[in-house]
């Protein structure tokens, strides 16, 4: 049989069953294809570092293919209007890609079930469970964290599958191009590269080899990216490496050391992860509504001033900690957790902006972008989604104290500005939100 598998946020061979399903395939041709995000929130295109890394992720998983004679068929535009012109043109005979969250993503699949003349198989996402193993159905998902950790409890990871050793070949007729070349080059600050193999080393790094993942509860909070946190998420968004590689490293080290409050907490922080994959598909369009997905959550009342969102955009605001974590977004693609937590509350409380503005900002240009862990972190800050304290305001002077005491990483990222005049806006200012009443 010809197939088609269409990778998506899957970006790797190893542990990748969606791909595995395609290998007794006589002839296999495999495609990812580049969407230009829609505008949104007056933000539009994709982050230099973001693109960059993307980039890398699809070069080496290209690399690694063809060491098994096969190819990565990279196109630009619409899948649900690509795929089904290749399906005719090859006479492909079955679909397989996996499943993410998302409006767009799930009409996506929608159309494409309706236009497709053969079967699409969607397969799961990169989660530690695929949803048959879940302990409740999607309707049943609880509204908040611990009871979703507490029915995980009894349940353990699915086990790691390994790559394939080979893979049917592609279609003869096929044509491939070379990748787009990246404008951006990887930042001092943070100059991780893409690819499973290079996810697997910083993976191998902080839990076997410099047992950073020991202390990893009294660091995790730290600014800076491979000093506290493992830094993993650049490969996990993407798929590059998949959340049970890093569940079965954690178990692992486990059995041969002594786990410990920290080894715990970093597996923790995986079903955070799990939560909001799973609570998002449950959500779906409610996920990007400024009143969010918590059934009770109130409308939060927000003002938008154009001149305070593009003053935090850019790293210009009244709160030198924040500028200087806007401008290491800028730089590297990436915050810590901490971070993004200081910055989401600085924007949705102190400059009372609509959430998902500071949310479609992050999208645009976190290296490590996934929309139920970015949407769903960004309505439980504002309280409109799974906080049961509803919502979070953080301190921005305690904070600063905290975590940057001396001042050295405001300091490295320019963070203390010259202080700017009041602003008057008028109405002409207020933002495009094509088909949003807030409602
Ligand atoms: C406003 C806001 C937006 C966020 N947007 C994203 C996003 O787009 N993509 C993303 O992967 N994470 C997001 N997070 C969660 C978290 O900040 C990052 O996962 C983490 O900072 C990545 O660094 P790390 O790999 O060193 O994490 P570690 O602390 O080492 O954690 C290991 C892994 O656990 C997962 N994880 C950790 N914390 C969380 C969390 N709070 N929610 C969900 N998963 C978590 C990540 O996959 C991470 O790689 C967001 C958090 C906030 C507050």
């Amino acid at each position: 049989m010809r197939e088609l598998y269409w990778l998506q946020h899957d970006l790797r061979l190893q542990d990748n069953p969606g791909l595995l399903s395609h290998c007794a395939a006589t002839e296999l041709l495999l495609v990812y294809i580049w969407q230009e995000p829609q505008p949104w929130c007056n933000l539009r295109g994709v982050g230099a570092q973001r693109r960059r890394l993307l980039l890398e992720h699809l070069g080496a998983l290209r690399g690694r293919l063809q060491e098994l004679g096969q190819d990565l068929l990279f196109l630009e535009g619409r899948p649900e209007q690509i795929l089904p012109a290749l399906v005719q043109q090859l006479q492909i005979e079955r679909v397989g890609t996996s499943r993410s969250p998302g409006t767009y993503e799930t009409r996506t699949l929608e159309q494409l079930r309706d236009r497709l003349p053969v079967p699409l198989q969607v397969h799961g996402g990169n989660t530690l469970l695929p949803q048959t193993a879940l302990p409740m159905s999607l309707d049943e998902m609880p509204r908040h964290f611990t009871p979703f950790r507490r029915a995980l409890e009894s349940v353990t990871a699915a086990s790691v599958v390994p790559a394939p050793l080979q893979l049917p070949p592609p279609p003869a007729a096929v044509r491939y191009h070379a990748l787009p070349e990246a404008a951006a080059t990887p930042p001092a600050a943070l100059p991780i590269r893409g690819g499973s193999q290079a996810g697997q080393r910083r993976l191998h790094q902080f839990i076997f080899g410099e047992q950073r993942v020991l202390d990893y509860r009294n660091t995790r909070n730290c600014l800076d990216p491979l000093d506290g946190s493992s830094t993993l998420s650049p490969w996990l968004a993407s798929g590059a490496l998949s959340a049970r590689e890093v569940a079965s490293s954690i178990a692992g080290f486990e059995q041969q050391h002594e786990g410990n409050d920290s080894t715990q907490a970093l597996y923790l922080e995986l079903l955070w992860r799990e939560f909001f994959h799973w609570r998002a598909l449950a959500d779906g369009h409610r996920l990007f509504r400024s009143t969010g997905s918590a059934p009770q959550s109130k409308h939060r009342f927000c003002t938008f001033e154009p001149r305070a969102f593009a003053r935090w955009c850019q790293g210009d605001t009244d709160f030198p900690l924040v500028n200087a974590l806007i401008r290491q977004l800028l730089a590297t693609g990436w915050m810590s957790n901490r971070g993004r937590q200081i910055a989401a509350s600085c924007l949705i409380n102190e400059l009372g902006l609509d959430w998902r503005y500071g949310a479609a900002f992050f999208e645009k240009h976190l290296i490590d972008y996934d929309v139920g862990s970015n949407y769903g972190n960004w309505q439980y800050i504002a309280g409109v989604g799974a906080d049961p304290r509803g919502g979070r305001h953080f301190n921005l002077a305690k904070q600063a104290a905290e975590h940057d005491p001396d001042g050295l990483f405001t300091a490295k990222w320019g963070g203390n500005r010259p202080s700017q005049p009041l602003y008057v806006t008028d109405a002409a200012d207020w933002p495009m939100m094509p088909g949003d009443n807030g409602s």
